[in-house]
């Protein structure tokens, strides 16, 4: 199942080729644990490189300290299409800070496959482009990196933390780039919870992007996870997340991979 480690992984490279081309950390098949199409048979291609620093980030290698192996999108969609899976998810790292994003998802549509793209919500693609789910996760005060709060697994980036914190706060939240993407594209917007204090925020929210589009955000539109890497992570925070869930009528959506694999690689 896994592609990715025939992949050199080298922090510097380049592409080598003329042609357009990603900075791929994996590429592989799991089931799309996530969200409303969680338990679909998905192929997962994850891109390096991200223009936030949420300290909880579960993809560490794409973000605080990001590694990649290039890919032409040729090889892309060559590796795509060992699998027999017809739903791809692009993610990352933020995958929509990279042009060459765009053309993949065109290639991919024009192949057949279903797309959901997974993102912070602060770049909107193209009107037109062929996104069958935005899946946009805006990020909340709580996932703000600070020195006591440093990212997971990376104690030592705690400087990192600090330099991150202004830039990560001014950058988290897009209003007109979020109105952007829910006016474009079938969307689900998925909240990651680390407490029941996150729930004021992502009210406030939901009531300014609803009174700044006729786009309907139907309570259902909108997912709250929990946070946690690992099993043992997620045990603590979701039943508290379940509560909020019953309590303010959006939904819960478990973190499918993760009850299933822990924190492995490449699922
Ligand atoms: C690694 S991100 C990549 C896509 C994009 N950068 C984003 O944040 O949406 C993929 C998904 O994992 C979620 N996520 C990351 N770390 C998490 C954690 N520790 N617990 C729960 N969800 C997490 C993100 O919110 C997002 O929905
Ligand atoms: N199985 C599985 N489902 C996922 N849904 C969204 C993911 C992501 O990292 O974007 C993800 C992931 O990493 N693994
Ligand atoms: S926006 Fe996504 S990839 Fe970037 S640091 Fe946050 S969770 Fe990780
Ligand atoms: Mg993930």
């Amino acid at each position: 199942m896994p592609v990715s480690s025939e992949l050199s992984v080298d922090q510097d490279s380049q592409p080598d080729s003329e042609g357009p081309a990603l900075p791929v950390n994996e590429l592989f098949e799991s089931l799309q644990g996530e969200g409303v199409l969680a338990g679909v048979p998905s192929i997962f291609i994850r891109t390096s490189g991200c223009n936030l620093r949420c300290w909880f980030c579960d993809s560490y290698h794409t973000s605080w300290e990001p590694t990649h192996a290039w890919m032409d999108l040729d090889e892309v969609i060559d590796r795509v299409s060992e699998f027999d899976a017809n739903h791809v998810v692009l993610t990352g790292g933020e995958p929509l800070i990279h042009e060459e994003s765009i053309a993949l998802i065109n290639r991919l549509a024009n192949r057949g496959y279903h797309i959901t793209v997974e993102t912070n919500g602060t770049i909107a693609p193209p009107p037109g482009t062929p996104i069958d789910l935005a899946s946009i996760s805006p990020k909340l005060a709580s996932s703000t990196p600070t020195p006591e709060r440093p990212p997971a697994g990376g104690e030592e980036d705690a400087v990192d933390a600090e330099d991150w914190q202004q830039r990560h706060e001014a950058g988290r939240i897009d209003h007109d780039e979020l109105t952007a993407l829910i006016e474009r594209f079938p969307f689900q917007l998925k909240f990651v919870l680390t407490g029941r204090d996150d729930l004021p925020e992502i009210e406030d929210l939901i009531a300014d992007l609803r009174a700044g589009t006729e786009t309907e955000i139907a309570d259902s539109d909108v997912l709250l996870m929990p946070e946690g890497q690992t099993r043992s992570q997620l045990a603590e925070t979701r039943q508290e997340v379940a509560e909020v869930a019953i309590e303010s009528g959006y939904r819960y959506t478990p973190r499918l991979h993760v009850d299933l694999w822990n924190d492995a690689p490449e699922t």
